[in-house]
């Protein structure tokens, strides 16, 4: 049924009952699978993997769902350790720290969090704490605060306040020249993709790449912006370019005009939200997100994957096997099931109806390529080997948790700060990244008195190091230490000091990246019969955020929910945004779930329904 049928708000409301009513007993959901009942098997156990079995488990259709982690921990880069000292306990994070809350990006992550209970156990960032306000840049030799208005500043005292530091600090060197500059600039001659450090050259000018752009990408992707995609990491900015207006005015039109450019994907993942969280539970967590940046929880990130497998552990209907390195996939060419291979003896196999793969890309090739004896009736997947076999590009982070007894003794408020490539190297010799003031960040988690910081160290710098030459426990204590004193004048001796190397922990997508992902995602339905489907930070994006919206999208699309125009949506919020496209046309069943269009414009109704989500609107 269209919503531009429906005439008055008497029957809208009868609908919309209807609907509702759908939804609480699942028909709607099972009407859009076109699938046969199935037995689904997980590879990897990171935030995609738990989040994707957990809300298998939750499908009437999915019959079993068994997960295979290679370690004995599942929770992947989720990584948070309570640790008590004089005076409570400190809460140290060996991998992602925050939980980003940008409007419609983060809705599957609230379902999440919602649908396990966890709004009490919530510990928000307010937006007007200095840790969202304050955030630093290092260069050359001191710490300078990115212009943003501090809470309540007026709009005359921010401009001269920004006016200042852009033309006093050398980290702005040649930056309003380069913004003006950028006006006469023309559009870029065909370039299917580039460095983010040309493309912010060409448009800009390399100071502004280097002193300010690096910066940012460390604190991402702890990458080098020479070989970083634009395409794929400057979302709308990349195709502003395109505009007559140009990047810079584009930029401004599209703030005073209140346009905003929306990933199709996040629309995609919200079709999968509206069901299976009681209003109570959602209620409880935007609330508790309510004016919130970021978030994080009590015990940490990890208290996340822990509520994730406990849950499951309830429902029945999940295995988790840990210990358990798969081996090899093969895929019966008359059933197109799947068998998993797996442990240190060969003998120990299973067979799924569908597979989905978190394994990183090198991992995930040795596994596919291999061709099993006892079984007859298969195929090599060659062409997604070669794909998987192309994408081989990750760095390794070392984290530096640091506990001081003392309060107070960083110089300066905010999350800290981020160190870009172009630093004199006497002022990074230990290949800094960035620190993060961590009782800053998250405050209420610790209940120890004492300051937290985190120092990131290696990165991209590390790319042609061997093994030998990374530091260990006591070598990194002591570059952060030696850095803090320098860059802070901290002395201090930290009570606590814990560190870990994450090895090829973040992928780094570099120049290329869409293209390969679009082919391998090809390669990967063509061959596996749409049964296999890959999510995770190697075949989406990198935060815990999109990690967990993937998951959503592998979980339904990924398992052959097909995309409807008559759905929850249109019913809901009067507007579907891939009805203005060929979307019947969009194969989403396995492979690499994402829509083809890539972005779309909101419009008005939309804008509706991201307003219904006021805790967690922008400023
Ligand atoms: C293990 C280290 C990691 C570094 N980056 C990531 C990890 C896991 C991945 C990552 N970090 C951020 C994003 C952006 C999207 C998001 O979900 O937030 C991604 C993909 C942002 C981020 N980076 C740092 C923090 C505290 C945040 C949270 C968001 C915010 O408040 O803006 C700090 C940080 N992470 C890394 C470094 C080197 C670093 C430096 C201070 C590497």
């Amino acid at each position: 049924m269209q919503l531009s049928c429906v005439s008055s708000r008497a029957s809208r409301g009868v609908r919309r009952q209807l609907l509702f009513q759908r939804i609480r007993n699942g028909s709607a959901y099972r009407r859009s699978l076109h699938t046969q009942p199935f037995d689904a098997a997980i590879i990897g156990g990171g935030i995609t993997s738990l989040t994707a079995a957990y809300r298998l488990s939750q499908q009437e259709d999915c019959k079993k769902v068994t997960l295979y982690e290679k370690s004995a921990r599942p929770g992947g880069l989720l990584q948070s350790e309570v640790v008590p000292v004089d005076g409570g306990d400190v809460v140290f994070e060996y991998g992602p720290r925050t939980l980003r809350t940008g409007p419609l990006s983060c809705l599957p992550l609230v379902n999440l969090v919602s649908s396990l209970g966890l709004a009490d156990d919530i510990v928000p960032t307010s937006k007007r704490a200095a840790a969202s306000t304050n955030r630093y840049i290092y260069y050359p030799d001191h710490l300078v605060r990115m212009p943003a208005p501090y809470p309540d500043q007026g709009a005359l005292s921010f401009f001269w306040s920004s006016f200042r530091t852009v033309t006093t600090e050398p980290v702005f060197e040649s930056f309003l020249s380069g913004i003006f500059g950028e006006l006469s600039k023309l559009p870029r001659p065909h370039v299917r993709d580039e460095s983010v450090a040309r493309f912010i050259s060409r448009r800009f000018n390399q100071k502004i790449a280097d002193n300010l752009v690096s910066a940012l990408y460390h604190g991402i992707y702890a990458g080098d912006i020479n070989v970083l995609s634009a395409k794929a990491l400057l979302g709308p900015y990349w195709d502003l370019e395109m505009k007559d207006s140009g990047v810079a005015l584009g930029f401004v039109d599209m703030k005073r005009r209140g346009r905003k450019f929306r990933y199709m994907d996040d629309f995609l993942a919200m079709t999968a939200c509206i069901r299976g969280v009681s209003k109570e539970n959602r209620r409880a967590v935007l609330e508790r997100l309510a004016g919130a940046s970021v978030f994080t929880f009590k015990r940490g990130i990890g208290q996340l994957a822990e509520a994730l497998v406990d849950s499951m552990k309830e429902s029945g209907k999940v295995e988790i096997i840990t210990d358990a390195r798969v081996n090899s996939i093969s895929q019966n060419t008359k059933t197109s099931d799947l068998t998993i291979r797996f442990g240190h003896n060969d003998s120990n196999s299973r067979v799924h109806n569908r597979v989905i793969a978190t394994t990183p890309a090198p991992e995930l090739a040795k596994i596919l390529d291999t061709r099993s004896p006892k079984e007859a009736n298969q195929n090599h997947p060659s062409k997604t080997v070669r794909s998987l076999q192309e994408y081989d590009y990750a760095v390794s982070v070392m984290i530096v948790n640091l506990y001081y007894p003392s309060p107070d003794i960083i110089p300066v408020e905010g999350f800290g700060y981020l160190i870009p490539q172009s630093i004199p190297m006497e002022q990074n010799p230990e290949r800094a990244l960035g620190v993060i003031f961590g009782s800053q960040t998250s405050i209420g988690q610790d209940t120890a008195p004492g300051t937290k910081v985190t120092v990131m160290l290696g990165g991209h710098w590390w790319d042609d190091w061997e093994e030998s030459d990374l530091p260990d426990h006591d070598t990194a204590v002591s570059m952060a230490r030696s850095l803090l004193e320098r860059h802070l004048g901290i002395k201090d001796t930290p009570s606590v000091a814990r560190t870990r190397l994450q090895r090829n922990a973040i992928p780094q997508y570099t120049v290329g990246h869409m293209t390969r992902m679009q082919e391998l995602s090809n390669n990967v339905r063509e061959e596996f019969h749409h049964r296999l489907t890959l999510a995770g930070n190697w075949y989406g994006d990198a935060g815990v955020t999109d990690c967990v919206k993937q998951a959503y999208l592998a979980s339904t699309y990924g398992m052959g929910a097909k995309l409807s125009e008559d759905n929850e949506i249109r019913m809901l919020y009067g507007s579907e945004p891939w009805t203005k496209y060929a979307y019947r046309e969009w194969d989403l069943e396995g492979g690499i779930v994402t829509s083809p269009v890539r972005f779309f414009e909101q419009s008005e109704p939309m804008l509706r329904v991201v307003n219904a989500f006021p805790a967690i609107r922008r400023r």
